[in-house]
């Protein structure tokens, strides 16, 4: 992109995937909105996303994955931005450009990150601090997983995705990320777990009980959970079956799961070498998936 009409270059930031390392659904609320508990992780790889300061308000999309995604005001890029102009009046936006690489509607929360993306850039155009009360309302209004995506640091989560833990230092965890490329909708998944409003399933179970010093000890804390929501996303998109079928039986994959409404599935592996040796084996088996290895942290 060139330097912006002041002569400013562009700001410019990652926009990385999350990934729900485990997903507790706690109930519905009267609002229809379900509580949750998930430890979540940021994966290296992401979307892009450049703020180049102007006059007007607007965006462009481009990338692998730009195919439609309209850069209309649904978008959630434009949104953030309209939110955070009307929470801080008389600030500075500019002209964003979002490089897109992440699947659409997949689990792994690219609408929020690049949200939250947005959000960032406008903060630090206009000096402020990521940690202002107000612009994290403006995050959660934008949608539920866009507070997590804010700092993109590992932590607890809970609420709705409202309460957050404190940032944590996890070791580092070598993931292939894989979607069969059918988009899911979020709003469908938790429509098919089939709760009322006002339903209570389970009580809150306060997170981790330490944190675990090595990507083995943090492996076998997560076989103990699960995400609550594979198997309504399942009933949606039966691909995802194949998909946690193929990674379980990759060499050396030692933990399967789905990210957050899916269908992203992950794998877990003891280093680099057997993830990326994963990712090339699965690609060949199914070229048409979208197959990434990646570290989580
Ligand atoms: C399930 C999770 C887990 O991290 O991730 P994704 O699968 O979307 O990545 C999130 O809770 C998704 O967050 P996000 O995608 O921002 O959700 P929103 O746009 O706010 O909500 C979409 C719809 O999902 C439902 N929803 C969302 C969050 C929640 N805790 N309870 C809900 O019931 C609501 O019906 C809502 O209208
Ligand atoms: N910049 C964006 N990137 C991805 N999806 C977006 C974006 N803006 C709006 N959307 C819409 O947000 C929804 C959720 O997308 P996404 O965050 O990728 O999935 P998920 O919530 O499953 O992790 C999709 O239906 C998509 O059309």
């Amino acid at each position: 992109m060139a330097a912006s009409a002041g002569g400013a270059l562009p700001l410019r930031t990652r926009a990385r995937a999350k990934v729900n390392l485990d997903l507790r659904v706690l109930g519905r609320r009267p609002d229809g909105y379900h509580e949750l508990e998930s430890l979540v992780a940021f994966a290296g790889i992401g979307d892009e996303l450049a703020l180049d300061p102007g006059p007007s308000l607007s965006l462009t999309i481009a990338g692998p994955r730009a195919a439609g995604l309209e850069a209309d005001d649904r978008n959630l890029v434009l949104r953030a931005a309209r939110a955070f102009g009307q929470a801080f009046p008389g600030t500075h936006a500019g002209a964003f450009h979002l490089t897109k690489r992440l699947p659409v509607a997949s689990g792994i929360g690219g609408g929020s990150a690049d949200a939250a993306a947005a959000l960032r850039l406008l903060a630090r155009l206009n000096g402020i601090a990521l940690s202002d009360p107000t612009l994290r309302e403006v995050a959660a209004g934008v949608g539920a997983d866009v507070p997590v995506c804010l700092e993109s640091r590992a932590r607890l989560m809970a609420g709705i995705g409202d309460r957050l833990g404190p940032a944590l230092r996890l070791p580092s965890l070598f993931a292939v990320l894989v979607n069969p490329g059918v988009p899911v909708e979020t709003v469908g998944v938790f429509r098919a777990l089939g709760l009322a409003a006002g339903d209570r399933l389970l009580a809150a179970g306060g997170g981790l009980p330490a944190l675990p010093t090595s990507a083995a000890e943090l492996r076998a804390v997560l076989a103990r959970s699960g995400n609550d929501l594979a198997v309504p996303a399942q009933r949606i998109a039966p691909e995802i079956g194949e998909v946690l079928e193929r990674l379980a039986a990759l060499p050396g994959s030692r933990l399967v799961r789905m990210s957050g409404s899916g269908a992203t599935c992950f794998a877990l592996f003891d280093d680099c070498v057997a993830s990326a040796a994963a990712a090339k084996a699965l690609a060949r088996q199914r070229p048409e998936w979208w197959v990434r290895a990646t570290l989580l942290r």
